[in-house]
């Protein structure tokens, strides 16, 4: 379209008022959520949240703003975008929505000149064009302005409270001259005129509103080619925008230049909600530990010390990224603060070659080997409870429901005079119970128990992968970690323990439970309890897996299977494309939930630490 054409666009009107009355405007910073990836009902919540923010301003503008920055994380630099948002409302307004924080009116670079009617040159170089919705489809999808960050530097909702009697007299007349056939020039396009016609006659405000779009360009090719392709995603919503002439009163958010406004659209705050757009995918704990990038461009800063829950369940099928996140999260947790003790229960010992990334000894344990878990010592020293050692013997053993009672008996009552957990096997009077306790003093169960317990210094990984037997692989790892817990966590101010492969765990619930009770203890000693594991399906079947997952206070979903997407579905609230979404999610990508936050987060690893901690299989 030729440039002239623009002058000759029916949106500007004669008949401007003064739009922003003088200095009697407060400016509020807001902040934006991941309204795209909530569930339905939050979704809902922030709309109404949005529309009585728009009627108790009654007149103002909304901002979003995108900013491209850069991030560095160690000597590399990640391109990262930020967006903020603003509210300009009247001084007397009272804000109190989306985190509404007051602030000083957000600076811009200032207008240098007026290069050609529809063309700004700022002071920075750049040049700017604002353009003009000025066609609404009568249904929008939610969340549509948000979805044009790709291309538009900033998005400008201005609004204006029509005052009740004027508004009723507008909408009556609208009316009337729909049913006279006559065309609609006011923009009540934008929804249907009848409902809104009941809904300003039964007490809701009118406001007037405009839309505009600020592309900032380097050079007038780059403008030009952002402005076409805003214009085909705008199209492709049913919407149209262009640029008026009196750009610097638009730059500035002014609609009217003088005596010239750009043509009005009215609606009622229930039909802007579509316009929504305080959207952002942010997670910026502060001191939190660098993960990625979010689905926005910002990056990924987690703290689960800030959590009110320490837990972090990482959950995906094989391959999808999970050993990657965990490892480059434990990394950097350790160069934020290097007193920090981690302890890790590794069964495809996949961490032990790299624990001394994370300042971890790395113990590599063998099936032959005297290991000095005695579960009666690990009770004296309070690492276990008489429960718990009976509950993982009754597992291990196969010990039927009827003798529980009596092991949980007889460990009470004699633990005290056993010296060792093989003495107090033979020991055991009941000769049913005593059978299925004989495994205890053989070969290769007495390994476990025997010796002395491994010296460990400040951090410490296990690795289990030359333990073939599976029955083993659980015992060890059951009392290991409650030894090197006890150990090395409960005195630290925080730290760290983790257990990968835990669908492992998930036929012994003993075992579960056993993890359970540290993170649930973990939070009196600050332990972040990071819980590694494939078939989340399968996990949610047990009482203790589904604990752990549903009570997780920051959860990575990462590629699901499309039989088994439906469990995390259930258990996070997931939307159907968001789950959808985690089907097809790429390597190191999912949704990360953090206590009220959702995004979608994209693993950022360095070259050398995706050299250092791929798989053989990845590499
Ligand atoms: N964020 C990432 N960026 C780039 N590549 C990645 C990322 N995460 C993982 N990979 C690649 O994918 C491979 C598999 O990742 P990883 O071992 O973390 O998967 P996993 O989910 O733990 O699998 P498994 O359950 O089999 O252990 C890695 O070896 C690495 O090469």
């Amino acid at each position: 379209m030729g440039k002239g054409q623009h002058l000759l666009r029916p949106f500007i009107s004669l008949g401007g008022e003064m739009w922003r009355e003088g200095k009697r405007w407060k400016w509020y910073r807001l902040q934006g959520s991941s309204f795209t990836i909530l569930p339905y009902e939050d979704r809902d919540l922030l709309l109404s949240d949005f529309a009585s923010m728009l009627t108790s301003s009654k007149r103002g503008a909304i901002l979003a703003r995108k900013t491209q920055r850069e991030f560095q994380y160690s000597s590399h630099i990640f391109q990262s975008f930020e967006t903020e948002f603003f509210l300009a409302a009247r001084a007397d307004a009272q804000i109190f929505w989306f985190e509404a924080r007051e602030v000083e009116e957000p600076s811009r670079p200032k207008v240098k000149k007026l290069l050609d009617p529809f063309t700004l040159k700022l002071e920075d170089g750049s040049l700017t064009r604002v353009l003009v919705a000025y066609r609404f489809p009568s249904a929008l999808p939610e969340g549509i302005l948000y979805s044009l960050f790709s291309e538009v530097s900033e998005v400008a909702l201005l609004f204006r409270e029509i005052e009740h009697s004027k508004a009723v007299g507008l909408v009556e007349n609208a009316r009337k001259r729909r049913m006279d056939g006559e065309r609609i020039t006011e923009g009540f396009e934008a929804q249907s005129l009848g409902d809104l016609a009941l809904r300003v006659l039964s007490g809701s405000s009118l406001f007037e509103f405009y839309v505009l779009f600020t592309l900032i360009g380097s050079d007038a090719k780059e403008l030009r080619a952002k402005e076409r392709r805003l214009k085909a995603l705008l199209k492709g919503y049913g919407m149209d925008a262009d640029a008026p002439p009196i750009q610097r009163d638009l730059y500035m958010l002014n609609p009217c230049s003088g005596i010239f406004c750009i043509e009005k659209h009215f609606s009622d705050g229930e039909s802007l909600k579509p316009l929504f757009f305080l959207i952002d995918e942010e997670l910026h704990d502060p001191n939190g530990v660098f993960l990625g990038m979010s689905g926005t461009g910002s990056p990924v800063l987690l703290d689960l010390w800030s959590k009110p829950n320490l837990n972090f369940v990482i959950v995906g099928i094989t391959g999808s990224g999970k050993s990657m996140t965990a490892k480059v999260f434990l990394k950097r947790l350790r160069e934020k603060d290097a007193s920090i003790p981690i302890v890790g229960i590794d069964p495809e010992s996949e961490y032990t070659e790299i624990a001394s990334k994370f300042g971890a000894q790395a113990v590599e344990i063998k099936e032959r080997e005297s290991l000095g878990l005695d579960p009666l010592k690990l009770m004296r020293e309070g690492a276990m409870e008489i429960g718990q050692v009976s509950d993982v013997l009754s597992e291990i053993y196969s010990i039927p429901d009827a003798l529980q009672g009596v092991l949980r008996k007889e460990l009470f009552m004699n633990g005290d005079y056993s010296e060792d957990i093989v003495e107090f096997a033979s020991s055991v009077k009941d000769p049913t119970l005593s059978r299925y306790l004989q495994g205890i003093g053989a070969p290769p169960d007495s390994y476990v128990y025997e010796g002395s317990p491994p010296v460990l210094s400040k951090s410490v990984v296990f690795g289990l992968k030359n333990v073939r037997s599976k029955k083993l692989k659980l015992l060890i790892s059951a009392l290991i970690s409650s030894y090197a817990y006890n150990k090395l966590l409960t005195r630290a101010q925080k730290s760290a323990f983790f257990v990968d492969e835990a669908w492992l765990f998930m036929e012994t619930p003993s075992i579960l439970s056993l993890f359970e009770n540290i993170a649930r203890r973990g939070r009196k000693h600050g332990t972040a309890f990071l819980y590694i594991s494939q078939r989340a399906e399968d996990l949610a079947r047990s009482k203790e897996g589904r604990t752990i997952l549903e009570q997780a206070g920051t959860v990575f979903l990462m590629r699901q299977e499309p039989q088994g997407k439906d469990a995390v579905k259930e258990i996070y609230k997931l939307s159907d494309s968001e789950a959808e979404f985690l089907v097809g999610a790429p390597i190191g990508s999912g949704i990360l939930k953090s206590w009220r936050k959702r995004i979608t987060l994209q693993i950022a690893t360095t070259e050398e630490e995706l050299g250092a901690f791929s798989t053989s299989l990845g590499r």
